[in-house]
């Protein structure tokens, strides 16, 4: 691996206790192959995937490249809940070299497919969308074709930027991972399944909405994605979770309304609210599928008080604290 560092563990901090009271008390930051297995019901590995080239080439505002480390450094604070027999990792951070972002991707990648092998559940921090590439991928690679990947998407924008090579104003950015991903599993003739929740009229222009028709992304809109809705929400959700084997989940923060995530290239005023995130979830999590989680598209140069940083940590102690 090209562009790899350990996490040293002085990137999370906070108070202290005599009872490991908070999560900085409980991660360890190892690298995965160090890893012993140990007798724990459950592991969690944390990884970092250090990247902007995505954002840069998506002609967006720089700055994702920071994401990881903000991340650890608002979840280190918070309190740990955790049962001895959970274990929580920090396994290291992929780094963008030279602006070779597809390295990049292939690097985490391999470490997330390394993870999922040693039977950890891997939470990768962005960085640019673009980590979805990598993540899935990581995933694809652990399966082995043993069952099928539901993508389920938290985002104002669909992502499914047309990177056809005979258009050569358009190349890999973090606006494509899922027109890759689509193009992949054609090749590969596996289905190709999405859900997108929180797509905005105002975020995503003609072409897009033509692609997911084309691809048959499932989608819910912005407008209808309100915890009012939980109802009808959680039915699409158990109906997409029940069409396939596995579930990976990636969460861009940009589809949380700015008043919640302005730490963000692409912010979103009418963005969604964090209720109705972890509604949906807890009804992902209870399907028993979910195996890979990202988040993507921090940006700590614009956010205000950390709390893009803050909301990040926050859904990476809930999924850590409830995934059952
Ligand atoms: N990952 C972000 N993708 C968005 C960015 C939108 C914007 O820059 O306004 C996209 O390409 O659609
Ligand atoms: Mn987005
Ligand atoms: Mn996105």
């Amino acid at each position: 691996m090209k562009s790899y560092s350990e996490t040293l563990s002085t990137i999370y901090f906070g108070r202290s206790s005599a009872d490991r009271l908070y999560i900085h008390e409980k991660i360890s930051c190892i690298p995965i192959t160090k890893i012993e297995t140990g007798n724990s019901k459950r592991a969690f590995s944390i990884i970092g995937y250090s990247c902007e080239e995505g954002v840069k080439r998506n002609q967006g505002r720089m700055g994702a490249v920071n994401g990881p480390d903000a991340i650890r450094k608002q979840l280190g604070k918070l309190p740990n809940h955790l049962l001895e027999d959970v274990a929580v990792y920090d396994v290291g951070t992929v780094h963008c070299m030279n602006g070779d972002m597809e390295n990049s991707q292939k690097d985490l990648s391999e470490l997330v497919s390394q993870t999922l092998n040693q039977n950890h559940f891997p939470i990768v921090l962005g960085g640019g969308h673009d980590v979805s590439y990598g993540t899935f991928n990581g995933l694809k690679e652990h399966l082995s074709n043993s069952g099928s990947i539901g993508i389920i998407n938290f985002d104002a924008h669909f992502d499914l930027r047309n990177n056809q090579p005979e258009d050569l104003t358009i190349v890999n950015n973090s606006g494509t991972p899922f027109y890759q991903i689509a193009q992949d599993c054609k090749q590969n003739e596996t289905p190709f399944k999405y859900l997108c929740l929180g797509i905005r009229k105002d975020a995503n222009d003609r072409t897009l909405f033509e692609t997911a028709k084309e691809l048959d992304v499932k989608y819910i809109m912005r407008d209808t994605f309100r915890i009012q809705f939980h109802n009808e929400i959680n039915a699409w959700i158990n109906a997409f979770t029940g069409s396939v084997d596995h579930i990976y989940v990636t969460i861009d923060l940009d589809g949380f309304s700015s008043a919640y995530a302005p730490g963000v290239s692409a912010p979103s005023p009418m963005g969604f609210t964090p209720d109705v995130v972890l509604e949906s979830l807890k009804t992902i999590m209870g399907s028993g599928k979910l195996r890979a989680l990202d988040i993507a598209e921090l940006n700590p140069d614009f956010d205000v008080d950390n709390q893009t940083a803050k909301l990040a940590a926050s859904l990476v102690h809930y999924v850590i604290h409830d995934l059952p």
